[in-house]
């Protein structure tokens, strides 16, 4: 059986070609599809004989709410979302002044290693299906009653690890046919995987990149990330420097600022020695704390790395705190709720 949101327009013109139905057939069931319904049979521009035929080979997902979170300023919402096959992923709501920000994810686990990372504990289950990364939006969407306007794949998982469906997953959120959120509203977050990078930077797309840095130089970054010994950083700014020139867009760095490890001002000099040259901007994160092995600086510390990047002409933010009483560590919640079964 198909899940009718894990085929794009084209797909879908051929799913109704092959039940000997004319094309425009998909178009018409693409503008029920990303209303949010719950079943075929709520199609009533369809006759029955159609919706039965239709149901014969596909069905419409959904990926029901298994646990609800809601930080104490009530602007973070954390869902654990089950999946048909009863794995579960968890997605991230932000309310804004200007929108809700949606953190999805791309695959159940993640196979990186990041040492900091709670996703990453117990491996890669498998890779998410396009249709899956959509149903979250939609899951929260129904559930909040507003529309989701900006999109960040940093949840669970490596979106360039699971390239193709991530990028069928752009397009489809982003055709004004589907949720017709703009291309600079999307962000796809990597660890440094060198050839995504590349690829995404020749798709002819908008979209915001972000690369998780994390340490000024390979010796420090190979510690907490394993991919570094594959993709060094050298790699990885060409890479990005390559993604500005093809679609003009600045870079963000992530840098989770780890206390006694990453977060000297000397490595603040040194970050801005290496990104001196750059269309970049940098995201300090105050690392979360999913084990005792990593703490987070004072925050003294966090504001004076974040001047001496300023005062060497690297646009820098410090990532407001967003609901780390729920939680909100990407994969934390997941985490605690295996433990909670005995997984
Ligand atoms: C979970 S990852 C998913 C996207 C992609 N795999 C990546 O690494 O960029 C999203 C962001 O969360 C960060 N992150 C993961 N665990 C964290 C923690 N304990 N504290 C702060 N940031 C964390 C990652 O480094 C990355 O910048
Ligand atoms: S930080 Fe990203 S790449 Fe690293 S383990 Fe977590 S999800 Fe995977």
């Amino acid at each position: 059986m198909i899940d009718l949101y894990d085929l794009n327009e084209k797909e879908l013109e051929k799913f109704f070609e092959k039940i000997g139905e004319p094309a425009y057939r998909a178009r018409q069931l693409i503008n029920w599809l990303y209303k949010g319904i719950n079943d075929i049979s709520e199609i009533t521009v369809f006759s029955n004989d159609l919706k039965n035929r239709i149901k014969e080979k596909a069905y419409i997902g959904r990926l029901s709410i298994v646990k609800k979170q809601l930080s104490k300023d009530r602007n973070t919402i954390k869902y654990l979302l089950k999946l048909k096959d009863k794995n579960v992923i968890e997605t991230v709501v932000i309310k804004y002044r200007f929108g809700y920000t949606q953190c999805v994810s791309t695959q159940v686990g993640c196979r990186m290693g990041c040492a900091f990372c709670a996703s990453t504990i117990n491996g890669m289950e498998r890779n998410l299906s396009s249709g899956e990364m959509i149903e979250q939006i939609l899951a929260a969407q129904r559930d909040l009653g507003h529309k989701i306007s900006r999109v960040v794949l940093m949840g669970s998982g490596e979106p360039f690890d699971n390239y193709d469906e991530v990028l069928k997953f752009v397009r489809c959120i982003n055709s004004d046919n589907g949720l017709n959120i703009g291309q600079r509203h999307i962000t796809i977050s990597t660890c440094g995987i060198v050839p995504g990078i590349m690829k995404l930077a020749d798709e002819g797309l908008q979209v915001n990149l972000a690369v998780s840095l994390h340490a000024p130089d390979d010796e420090i970054r190979s510690q907490i990330m394993p991919i570094n010994k594959k993709y060094g950083i050298a790699d990885i700014l060409q890479a990005c420097k390559y993604y500005t020139l093809r679609t003009n867009r600045r870079v963000t760095f992530e840098y989770a600022l780890i206390r006694g490890f990453n977060d000297s001002i000397h490595h603040a000099v040194e970050l801005a020695r290496l990104l001196r040259d750059m269309l970049c901007h940098v995201n300090l994160i105050p690392v979360n704390e999913v084990n005792n092995q990593f703490v987070r600086p004072s925050e003294e510390r966090i504001q004076e790395f974040a001047k001496t990047l300023q005062n060497r002409g690297i646009s820098t933010t410090v990532r407001r705190e967003l609901g780390s009483d729920i939680d909100a560590a990407c994969g934390q919640l997941r985490r605690s709720y295996m433990n909670s079964i005995g997984k």
